[in-house]
């Protein structure tokens, strides 16, 4: 598999070539140190105190911030077409935007039409995303439906195009059967692919739409009422079965419920392999925000599966994480802006599906999880970037502070503050989530191969700056039996003591 050639514009290339990041405190997943980092040609190349460096070379001085990996966002929706519309974030200024954030990777899942091949889809969005990426970024390829061509377009996707994960739906109208799913989870472990599911129930959904429409609940409300936490949890309990029948490791993307969760840990339990992902929304939003009287502000923190009524949700899902039941955190950038989402003002399954994250991630990550006391700083990297650099094949490239490591990195202020409101970020939608919400922990310095971005929190995102980055088959982490041995729990203890214990830890009322 050949490394993408990098394409820095001569005239950006003395711009960035070395930069020495002095008396920080590097954290890495597994360790702390107090080491200087010397980059050059956007690659980390010493690390440790009293360096020899050259002359010429730009020091920033990181006395008591730390110096964090760049956060790594495996789940983004730039230019999506869904519902028959397109997502407002494009590959610039959502990339901009994650720059902004302190994120220095993105990964997007291309969308191909049914009938449409899928390697043709994937050109498609390349042409889309390579000019216009401000960070470097991979691709996930979504499996709209099934028939006998697909095996082999999957087989061409990773072997030729730097693909090696796949996301396949058992909701919306390019859901899967169960059949289909096993068909696609045999192909993935035949090709060493990450497999990866939208897990909900899509039968029972639609009738339950279907129900309540009939009975005159049209508004956002309804949206949670068709899909409740068991109907996602149904469906994890099912995706993880059906996977292990096939011994193919699963990847759950946006699991938004305690009980999708505990069907998570049950099944790994069981002997299932499987890595489960959250999100920034579930970590600091619950449902109640659907039910807000003003449309916008209810319609715009619609996504699929829905956030949560139960208050204790965003805390206990932090606390899956804190016990590696749950092992990363994406954001699902899907941004619809106020009149796309009011396409379903009378009718709450026509609304767009999805909200911002990716430029808030880290900061509400921090201040949920870290400045609560729920994870440590070495967990808040595992959690951002390293696990998912090591599940999608780009470790230790990608997701580390290490000598040889593409320089994307973040000096992180932990004790700043900053007030998140759509005023003042660099997303294209007109709304934010996390509207007005004050977060502990803001990067001061967002370096993407070694190019300082953020420079005293001032942004300077370049557009194009980015490469694709390709992603190998066959991830260690998902696909060597000693490494799937991680996927356990860190605990074997009864699961809701555990979070009882940590709630009252982290003076946080159950
Ligand atoms: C369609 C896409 C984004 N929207 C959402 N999660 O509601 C997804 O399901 O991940
Ligand atoms: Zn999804
Ligand atoms: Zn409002
Ligand atoms: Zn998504």
């Amino acid at each position: 598999m050949s490394t993408p050639v990098k394409k820095v514009p001569i005239h950006l290339q003395s711009a960035q070539n070395r930069l020495l990041i002095k008396n920080g405190k590097i954290v890495n997943e597994d360790d702390v140190l107090e080491q200087d980092v010397y980059i050059e040609d956007g690659i980390i190349k010493q690390l440790g105190r009293n360096l020899i460096i050259p002359g010429g070379t730009r020091v920033i001085d990181a006395r008591g911030k730390l110096v964090i990996p760049g956060g790594i966002d495996p789940h983004t929706h730039f230019e999506f077409e869904f519902m028959g519309i397109t997502s407002v974030d494009d590959f610039y200024q959502g990339t901009k935007a994650a720059i902004a954030g302190g994120t220095t990777m993105i990964i997007d899942f291309v969308s191909p039409k049914k009938g449409e091949s899928l390697v043709d889809a994937y050109y498609t969005y390349r042409e889309k995303a390579d000019n216009k990426v401000c960070c470097d970024y991979g691709l996930h390829v979504i499996i709209p439906q099934w028939h006998d061509r697909v095996p082999q377009e999957m087989a061409a996707l990773c072997s030729e195009h730097g693909v090696n994960s796949f996301k396949m739906f058992m909701a919306y109208s390019f859901m899967l059967t169960d059949s289909e799913l096993y068909l696609a989870f045999e192909n993935c472990k035949r090709l060493g692919a990450v497999a990866m599911v939208h897990a909900e129930n899509g039968a029972i959904i639609n009738k339950n739409t279907e129900r309540l429409l009939a009975k005159g609940i049209t508004g956002p409300e309804g949206h949670e009422l068709s899909r409740s936490e068991e109907v996602e949890a149904e469906a994890v309990n099912r995706a993880c079965m059906i996977a292990n029948q096939v011994a193919c490791p699963l990847y759950v993307v946006h699991v938004m419920s305690k009980s999708a969760g505990l069907a998570l840990v049950q099944a790994r339990e069981r002997g299932c392999r499987v890595v489960g992902e959250t999100l920034a929304a579930a970590l600091a939003c619950d449902g109640s925000q659907c039910k807000h009287p003003c449309f916008q502000h209810s319609a715009g923190h619609l996504l699929s599966p829905p956030l949560r009524s139960d208050p204790t949700t965003p805390q206990t899902l932090m606390t899956f994480l804190a016990q590696n039941d749950l092992q990363l955190t994406g954001s699902d950038n899907c941004t619809f802006n106020k009149t796309q989402k009011e396409l379903g003002l009378s009718d709450f399954s026509k609304i767009p599906n999805g909200v911002n994250g990716v430029e808030d991630r880290m900061s509400v990550i921090w201040e949920k999880g870290v400045h609560a006391g729920i994870i440590d700083p070495c967990r808040f990297v595992a959690i951002t970037s390293t696990i998912a650099a090591k599940v999608f094949n780009l470790y230790p490239r990608k997701g580390c502070i290490g000598i040889g490591s593409d320089a994307d990195i973040v000096i992180w202020n932990p004790n700043q503050t900053r007030t998140i409101s759509a005023k003042t970020h660099h997303h294209a939608v007109d709304f934010n989530i996390f509207e007005g919400m004050e977060c502990h922990g803001v990067p001061e310095y967002v370096i993407v191969n070694g190019r300082v971005c953020v420079d005293e929190e001032q942004l300077k995102a370049v557009e194009g700056f980015g490469n694709f980055v390709e992603t190998p088959v066959f991830p260690p982490f998902i696909y060597d039996i000693e490494n799937a041995g991680k996927l356990k729990p860190s605990n074997n203890g009864i699961l809701n003591d555990l979070i009882a214990e940590k709630l009252a830890k982290a003076e946080i009322e159950p």
